[in-house]
């Protein structure tokens, strides 16, 4: 997919905290993104990943600093933050009797003028988005219409048409199957590595994030129990100490870890 190459942006995080219902989700997560990177946020059920990814797209309150290309989130306004920053929540909420066309064109909403309509401009990038992930063919049917994967492949081309310079992914590919996985991943990959979009994707997948991300946090309990490169943060110790998990992890040929579940007796 090719589109305008924008100003890159990174991503600082400090001291992130979000507390919910007088509980303390995420606490002291502090990372940095540099642009076109990769962070994956991995952890066990109820660690605090989406709730950190929604206090960096601004939608939770939180105590700490989100930074993105140096500007302080928390003083854009919500059509400023959007030209910077889209976010695909886990299960997104589509309006059922809109096409996917429309939807999709939505992602354009924060550049356009007051009142204005969109123009060719917009709708090319909404169908560079389509073509992207594979969706023109559905581009004229109803959002009610389509299947679970289809759904969450459509909410990701709201976002690259919103043509941001970071993307926050809530478990992208939870509904995809294996080649619809490698291809969002991979096109994900291409944005980020041609334009330099900054990536932070919360994942369950462990051997896809190693794969993808160039570095990962793995949150437990709201804490950071480990952060880095995905061969130093995805290793059997911690997996196991962290997820209860029974797990060889080898590496693979490019010395990315791959984690194989191990059956108990
Ligand atoms: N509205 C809420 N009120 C109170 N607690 C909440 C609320 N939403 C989530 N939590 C709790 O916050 C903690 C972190 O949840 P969060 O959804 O961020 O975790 P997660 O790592 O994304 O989990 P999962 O992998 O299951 O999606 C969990 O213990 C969860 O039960």
């Amino acid at each position: 997919m090719t589109g305008p190459v924008r100003e890159p942006a990174g991503l600082d995080v400090s001291r992130l905290g979000v507390e919910l219902a007088g509980t303390p989700v995420v606490r002291e997560l502090s990372c940095a993104v540099a642009p076109g990177g990769w962070l994956a946020l991995i952890g066990p059920n109820g660690a605090g990943k989406s709730s950190a990814l929604r206090a960096m797209a601004g939608l939770a309150r939180h105590t700490g600093g989100v930074r993105v290309g140096g500007t302080d989130l928390g003083r854009l306004r919500g059509r400023e933050r959007a030209r910077l920053v889209a976010y695909v929540p886990q299960a997104p909420v589509l309006p059922p009797e809109m096409t996917v066309r429309e939807y999709v064109l939505l992602g354009r909403t924060p550049h356009l003028g007051h009142l204005a309509q969109p123009g060719a401009r917009d709708r090319e990038a909404a169908a560079r988005a389509l073509d992207a992930l594979g969706l023109g063919a559905f581009a004229a049917r109803r959002l009610s219409a389509l299947s679970g994967g289809e759904r969450q492949r459509v909410a990701l081309g709201r976002a690259l048409a919103q043509e941001p310079r970071l993307l926050l992914l809530d478990e992208p590919t939870s509904a995809l199957d294996l080649g619809h996985q490698q291809q969002v991943l991979d096109l994900i990959d291409g944005l980020r590595a041609g334009q330099r979009l900054t990536v932070v994707a919360t994942l369950h997948d462990l051997t896809a994030a190693a794969q993808y991300a160039d570095q990962l946090v793995l949150l437990d309990h709201g804490r950071v129990a480990a952060a880095g490169p995905p061969a130093e943060v995805v290793t059997e110790r911690l997996v196991s100490r962290v997820y209860g998990a029974r797990v060889r992890v080898a590496p693979d040929t490019a010395g990315r870890p791959v984690v194989t579940p191990v059956r108990g007796r």
